[in-house]
Order: structure tokens, then C-alpha cells, then sequence
């Protein structure tokens, strides 16, 4: 079977202005994209761009930072329940305009019971009221990236996920994050695969280009054709160079 890629447009082509990066993309072959944080742009302005490019957009990430004060998501933290509900509405909307199968919920800084309550009763609260379509995800983040991040372990986010047990909430596996955090992104790979719905690439410890560090993709690769895995990989991660010569992993 042939793998579905996706590039992750606020990591690659860092140097083009935002809406370039779509044409770059395309041109490198992407029919799909990434983009964490769309909103400081008209939802109609990256329609168009998609539009020009052939391209749909799979991922975005909530709740808006730049309308939010900068913040990496609050969804664990207890005291800010009401304003999730407020921006995961206004999420809904910007996915929906712009069809995107995928929005990542960020938990933020946060630690402890109250903390990880707080995250399974926004997720049964936002899978409920997502539009038709849409599979929200949790990510692990490093805590060399993300100090003080809540999710930054893939037991913690499979406990949660077990309590959540909503069908349109699964895992989004980042090969750079699971090898910073548990030392074998691959072995991670295996052990949550049933639960995993987007998968991000990027080597480690640096966040370079597959095949500048200590992932093992050959095997990851491997892993996710033997799993007849038919989601999207998209390439996150910063490149060393011209992004055009950093997609060697698209020929595997
Ligand atoms: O891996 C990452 O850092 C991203 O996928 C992300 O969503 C953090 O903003
Ligand atoms: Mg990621």
C-alpha cells in the first residue's frame, strides 16, 4: 500500500513567507499540508491557498495561542474549563470551513489529579461537539520542548485516552517527541499502535530532517507499512538546509 504524506508548514520552507510555503509544498509533491497554528490568517485566505495548490490541510492545532495569550492549550488545567469550551467552539468553526480531519488539543502547563480530570472531562465535553468528521488528538511532548507540558508521557496519554473512550479521540505519534521521551521511537510505535490516528516525523535529540539522529526509521518505516497504516505522515521537524533536500524519507 502506498503512505499518505503530509508536510507540516510551520516547520518546513521556514524562510518563504507563510503563504508561499503552500506553493513550495506542492511543487516538493505534498497534496496535503499541516499548520499548527492557522488563525492569525483568514480561514478564507488558506482556502484559497489549499484551493491553488490541490492541496487540503489535515491538521490543526487548539486552542489558538495568538487569540489565547501564547499559551500551549490549557485543556488539563481546572481553571480554565470555560474559556476551553469558548476557543474549541471557535475551533470547531475554523475546521469545518476548512474541512481539516484533524485538530490537535494541547493540554498546556499543568500537573496532578485535578489536572488529568480536567483533560478527560474536556475531551468527553469536545468529542461530543465536534463536527461530524473531525478526530481530535493528544500529542506527548518532551519536556525539553515543552517544559511543565501535562502530556508528556504515552502512558499518561493512553490512560487518558482509555477514560475518555470516545471513537473520534485517538493519539498523534511524534517520532521526535516518543524517542526524546521513552529512548525508542519505534518501540513506542509498536506498543500504541491501536490507539495512534496522525503520525509527525522528526529526528532526535535535534528535530532534524529523518536519518540526522537517533531514530531508527528504517525500522519505523517498516513498522508502519507491516501495520498497513493509512493515516497521514507528515514531516515536522527543522530542516538543515533547503527543505527540498531534507524529504529523502518520502522515497521510502
Ligand atoms: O510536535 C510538536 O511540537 C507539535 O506537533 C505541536 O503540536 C506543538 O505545538
Ligand atoms: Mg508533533
Amino acid at each position: 500500500m502506498s503512505l499518505k504524506f503530509a508536510a507540516n508548514l510551520s516547520h518546513l520552507w521556514p524562510e518563504l513567507p507563510f503563504l508561499e510555503r503552500f506553493v513550495a509544498a506542492a511543487a516538493a509533491g505534498f497534496e496535503a499540508v499541516e499548520v499548527l497554528f492557522p488563525y492569525d490568517i483568514a480561514a478564507k485566505e488558506i482556502q484559497r491557498a489549499l484551493i491553488a495548490n490541490g492541496q487540503r490541510l489535515v491538521l490543526i492545532n487548539a486552542p489558538p495561542p495568538n487569540y489565547t495569550g501564547g499559551a500551549r492549550g490549557f485543556a488539563a488545567q481546572p481553571e480554565m474549563v470555560e474559556r476551553f469550551q469558548y476557543d474549541m467552539k471557535r475551533v470547531f468553526r475554523y475546521a469545518e470551513v476548512l474541512k481539516v480531519p484533524f485538530v490537535h488539543v494541547m493540554t498546556g502547563v499543568a500537573e496532578g489529579d485535578a489536572a488529568k480530570q480536567t483533560l478527560i472531562d474536556n475531551l468527553k465535553w469536545a468529542s461530543s461537539e465536534a463536527p461530524e468528521g473531525l478526530t481530535l488528538t493528544l500529542e506527548p511532548l518532551n519536556a525539553v520542548a515543552q517544559p511543565g507540558y501535562f502530556l508528556n508521557d504515552y502512558a499518561l496519554a493512553a490512560e487518558v485516552l482509555a477514560a475518555v473512550d470516545a471513537p473520534n479521540v485517538g493519539l498523534q505519534y511524534d517520532s521526535y517527541h516518543a524517542q526524546m521521551i521513552h529512548g525508542d521511537a519505534v518501540a513506542v510505535f509498536d506498543q500504541y499502535l491501536p490507539l495512534i490516528r496522525h503520525i509527525q516525523i522528526g529526528d532526535s535529540p535535534d528535530r532534524g530532517a529523518p536519518e540526522t539522529g537517533e531514530v531508527d526509521f528504517d525500522g519505523l518505516f517498516e513498522r508502519i507499512r507491516a501495520a498497513e497504516y493509512a493515516g497521514w505522515i507528515s514531516g515536522e521537524y527543522s530542516p538543515n538546509g533547503p527543505s527540498e533536500e531534507s524529504l529523502g524519507w518520502m522515497l521510502r
